[in-house]
């Protein structure tokens, strides 16, 4: 409604002044073509042609006097103007869209490691959720917990911690495969999302990246070790994010008590027939 208003009184702001209506038509058209072809929203782009409108009405004013009645030149200057207003709306969107993307990306990213950020972990883990309960195939979540690590920030200093959980998510990042996800949790906390991975593969996963991890790490001043927890889960319907990676914390905390340093992979079965069996038989260890 207030767009259709706008364009109206432009329009006769224009045809007022003489100026050619290709120029606010042409602008009106290139602003709904480019917010269906760059997903920005209409408005913000009708926001932008009119920037341009306005720019382009004012100059044409101008060139009307100029051209001192000569109906060629004054075309010619038309022409030039409407490409302007073209050209001059499809590079706002696109500078638009690449800011917006890169604002979105930076969003979605751990600040210090690069790795994705608990929110961005847990969004695309409720998205593999909902595929993984409709394909019925088996997912796993690990939890990295670095353990002592405030004794590495008293004993080397933060800066050095730092260095630490960058190399942590470096090896996590090398050690999954593109198709899987990891993140930072919090603090010295890690999660993986490991996409259609079987107990047997999940705990051969799990166990390298500790290997990896701890050999990785050994170099340093202050031997770094992991408690690691991980929940191979089968589901065929919809549970929570929070919910799943919650066991598989409880199964990194389980190695904690058990002294830390080590690895606990378990499976649990939370589709409907294992759900109406006794508890005991949802969860089993490898
Ligand atoms: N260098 C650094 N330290 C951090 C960062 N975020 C959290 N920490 C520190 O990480 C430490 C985590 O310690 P805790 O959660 O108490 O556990 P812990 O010392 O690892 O002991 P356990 O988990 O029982 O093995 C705290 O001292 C935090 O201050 C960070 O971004 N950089």
């Amino acid at each position: 409604m207030f767009a259709a208003f706008v364009t109206a009184a432009l329009l006769l702001v224009c045809m007022d002044y003489g100026t050619d209506l290709l120029v606010p038509f042409t602008s009106l058209y290139m602003a709904l073509i480019f917010a269906a072809s760059q997903k920005v929203s209409p408005l913000k782009v009708y926001a932008l042609t009119l920037v341009c409108l306005a720019g382009t009405c004012a100059m044409d004013m101008l060139l009307l006097d100029a051209s001192g009645g000569h109906y060629v030149v004054l075309l010619f200057w038309r022409v030039l103007i409407n490409a302007m207003s073209f050209f001059g709306t499809a590079w706002l969107c696109n500078s638009w869209n690449r800011v917006r993307q890169d604002l979105q990306r930076k969003s979605d990213r751990d600040f210090l490691t690069g790795l994705s950020n608990r929110r961005h972990f847990m969004q695309e883990l409720e998205r593999e959720i909902d595929i993984h309960c409709r394909s019925l195939q088996p997912f796993a979540i690990a939890f990295v917990d670095v353990d002592d690590f405030k004794v590495i920030n008293d004993t080397l200093g933060h800066r050095r911690g730092d260095e630490l959980l960058v190399e942590i998510a470096s090896v996590l990042g090398h050690e999954t495969r593109s198709i899987d996800l990891a993140g930072r949790y919090g603090g010295d906390e890690f999660v993986i999302f490991l996409r259609e991975v079987s107990l047997a593969q999940s705990r051969e996963i799990v166990e390298r990246i500790h290997a990896r991890l701890t050999q990785q790490l050994s170099q340093s001043r202050t031997p770094v070790t992991f408690s690691m927890g991980s929940v191979s889960f089968v589901l065929n319907r919809r549970i929570g994010a929070e919910e799943l990676v919650a066991m598989a914390d409880r199964e990194m905390y389980r190695i904690k008590k058990r002294g830390k340093s080590g690895v606990s992979v378990v499976s649990c079965d939370l589709t409907d027939a294992a759900l109406a069996a006794p508890a005991k038989s949802r969860v089993a260890a490898v």
